[in-house]
């Protein structure tokens, strides 16, 4: 019988040559990564367990990003915690190089891969035709010891993408647009996978920000097909695909959704939920105390470009606090040697080190009560950023960027007309 992408990634996993949505299988897992969020709690159960062992340390990748550098003796314990663990045991260990999701990306992550990680925006692996996983500590705890887990089948949504995006307009436009269509519920349990001949117009970049957003949809996984842009990323990082999975003609999917990209348009999620979209023009004039570009969504070397590339000639204005923050230290290097970080700077921006920033909002940047924050960030939730009395809107990097310029949410070809 035919099979979704996600279908065949878990059949691959376990041993199968066939599964289908409503099936629950045991699999093994490729990777399994986490980071500073929670891995001290994984590390506490780990110490309690009667016969501790770790099925393969070769598997296991663990990245402090989210408050690095530590900012409190709190966090410095729990990273020294992990650290040490890390060392004394073997484990790839990074800290400061940047957001746990781009360094799998850059680093590991390859097509029909089945990878956990102690994240709920693991989904994003699937920009690399990887069935990425978030799962909680006590569940990557049994995966880190016996090297498998469960997974319940997840029936699939197609999305059949058509045509390219316009001009000034990003996969983040996209992803925020397909969840404010389907709702915050709209995939519970389900995996988002995307195609048709508009894909291959979508850069890995786009492809990225496109599935790391599905879990806001309550997405189990999000799922881009394999085509010659996944190879070449691959190839320039160094690496071959595990499997190319791609689903079936007649795969069986729950429900299809045609999207031309043409008609998409600038996007940004209100306070306080993802799905609270409305067209970025309806937000004009909102003030704006802070803006963020970075993250695992918006941190990329793409994203930076446009923001540098709407800053040439502009300054933020006075009464914002803009942060630029790379994903990972090969996209800060590589804003370093294309000169973009110069170009921020010298507009005003605050240019920090890689990290998860004010996305996570516990480490650096945070918003005060009663201030607004336009952001690349994941989510918008009621304190998300900072104070339980602050706003955040979610946008593209150029409306993100061309707020910052204006001191109140515009679109970016508002600034250029
Ligand atoms: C800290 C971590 C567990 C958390 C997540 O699961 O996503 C964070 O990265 C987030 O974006 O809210
Ligand atoms: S950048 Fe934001 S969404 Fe991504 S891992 Fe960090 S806190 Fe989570």
């Amino acid at each position: 019988m035919a099979m979704t992408m996600a279908e065949k990634i878990i059949a691959r996993a376990a041993g199968k040559t066939e599964v289908h949505a409503g099936d629950i299988e045991t699999v093994t897992l490729d990777y399994m990564m986490s980071n500073d969020g929670t891995t001290h709690l994984t590390i506490g159960m780990y110490e309690n367990l009667k016969h501790p062992r770790i099925a393969d340390k070769n598997k296991l990748v663990w990245i402090v990003d989210h408050n690095v550098p530590a900012d409190s003796v709190k966090t410095a314990a729990s990273h020294k915690k992990m650290r040490d663990f890390a060392r004394a045991n073997g484990i790839a260990f990074y800290e400061g190089k940047g957001v746990c999701h781009q360094i799998m990306l850059e680093k590991y992550v390859s097509p029909g891969q089945f990878i956990f990680g102690a994240d709920s925006h693991t989904c994003a692996y699937g920009a690399l035709g990887a069935f990425g996983t978030g799962v909680g500590c006590t569940d990557y705890l049994y995966a880190m010891v016996t090297g498998q887990s469960w997974v319940l089948v997840p029936k699939t949504l197609r999305f059949e993408l058509r045509g390219s995006l316009p001009q000034g307009v990003y996969a983040r436009d996209l992803i925020l647009t397909i969840i404010g269509k389907i709702g915050a519920n709209g995939a519970n349990y389900k995996a988002m996978e995307f195609g048709g001949e508009g894909l291959a117009s979508l850069s890995i970049a786009d492809r990225i920000a496109l599935c790391n957003l599905c879990v806001e949809a309550g997405a189990k996984t999000g799922l881009c097909e394999v085509d010659a842009k996944t190879l070449d990323y691959l190839k320039a990082h160094g690496r071959e695909p595990v499997a190319v999975l791609n689903p079936d003609k007649d795969a069986d999917y729950e429900e299809v959704f045609e999207i031309d990209l043409s008609e998409i348009r600038p996007i940004v999620a209100k306070p306080h939920f993802v799905d609270n979209v409305v067209p970025a023009e309806e937000c004009s004039g909102i003030r704006i105390d802070e803006a963020f570009l970075g993250s695992c969504n918006n941190g990329r070397i793409e994203d930076l470009r446009v923001g540098a590339e709407l800053l040439r000639g502009r300054k933020v204005a006075d009464s914002v606090r803009f942060l630029v923050v790379p994903a990972s230290r090969a996209v800060y290097e590589e804003a370093l040697r294309e000169g973009l970080l110069k170009i921020f700077m010298d507009a005003g921006a605050i240019v920090m080190n890689p990290n998860c920033s004010v996305c996570w909002g516990s480490c650096q940047g945070v918003i005060g009560e009663g201030e607004t924050l336009i952001s690349t960030g994941t989510r918008n939730f009621k304190g998300r950023s900072g104070h339980k009395d602050s706003f955040v809107y979610l946008a593209s990097a150029a409306t993100v960027t061309a707020s910052a310029v204006k001191g109140e949410i515009c679109t970016a070809e508002s600034l250029t007309k």
